[in-house]
């Protein structure tokens, strides 16, 4: 059997003259390696395209990190320009992607930009600027490096007894990397908190009674998926899970 099929919205980029539609290598990568599982980019086209049709073809869904931010209109604020910069193909793309994932019961991983649209997609809220809120740490990535500067693992969160995350990586403390300035702000209706960091920004999600394993996380497991336990245990799970998500799909 071929390894099963993840489908992964791209986020929309302009370089050289023109509009693209591109997912990082980090992430493809590690859904390869670790998970088991090819990608099929999707296009940042919203509602020009049948989701039900491209997800009848994949085995799971995964939504990426980002430098851009969901739109605050998709959670009754008033955008401003503070909160850019804004990617409203991506938004109009993955929240009804997120949306339908979970009703057909597909596997679900979404990584920091990925646990917003996730909270937004079911209902819940954001904070633009976490760092400025009262008792909050700094939580966007390091000021200078190269890239695994960047992501470096560096951030201590807490994973709750009982939760999901509990039964892959165990209860208690994790160390991530952090490089976020959004957050969730009013957790959706639906969703459980999973971890949290010392200063109460929750750093992953649950969908609750979720068909399959549907998680949302603030940090980046894909850039240490190969060397760092959590980050593999992570990329692993979901793996099995899309295995057997297209076991079931491709049943005779
Ligand atoms: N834009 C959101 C989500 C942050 C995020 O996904 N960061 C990863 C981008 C890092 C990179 O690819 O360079 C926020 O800032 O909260």
């Amino acid at each position: 059997m071929s390894k099963p099929i993840i489908a992964v919205p791209a986020d929309t980029r302009f370089f050289q003259n023109t509009t693209w539609h591109a997912a990082q290598q980090q992430y493809i990568g590690a859904a390869l390696d670790v998970a088991g599982a090819m990608s099929f980019i999707i296009p940042a086209l919203g509602d020009a395209q049948d989701i039900d049709a491209m997800l009848d073809r994949v085995d799971g869904v995964m939504i990426t990190g980002s430098r851009s931010n969901v739109s605050p209109a998709l959670y009754g604020k008033t955008p401003e320009e503070r909160d850019g910069p804004f990617d409203p193909g991506r938004d109009a793309t993955t929240l009804p992607m997120i949306r339908r994932a979970i009703e057909r019961g597909l596997p679900l991983l979404c990584i920091c930009r990925g646990i917003q649209e996730l909270n937004v997609a079911l209902g819940g809220t954001l904070v633009s600027e976490v760092q400025e809120l009262d008792g909050r740490i700094d939580h966007r990535q390091p000021p200078e490096g190269d890239r695994d500067a960047l992501f470096v693992i560096r951030q201590p969160v807490h994973i709750g007894e009982g939760s999901c995350l509990a039964g892959i990586l165990g209860a208690g403390e994790v160390q991530v990397n952090s490089l976020h300035r959004q957050a969730i702000s009013d957790v959706a209706p639906g969703l459980a908190v999973e971890a949290i960091a010392p200063d109460g920004t929750v750093e992953a999600v649950s969908v609750i009674d979720a068909k399959n394993f549907a998680v949302g996380v603030q940090w980046h497991p894909e850039y240490w998926a190969r060397t760092d336990d959590t980050s593999r245990k992570l990329f692993e799970a979901f793996g099995e899970a899309v295995r057997a998500s297209q076991a079931a799909r491709t049943a005779p």
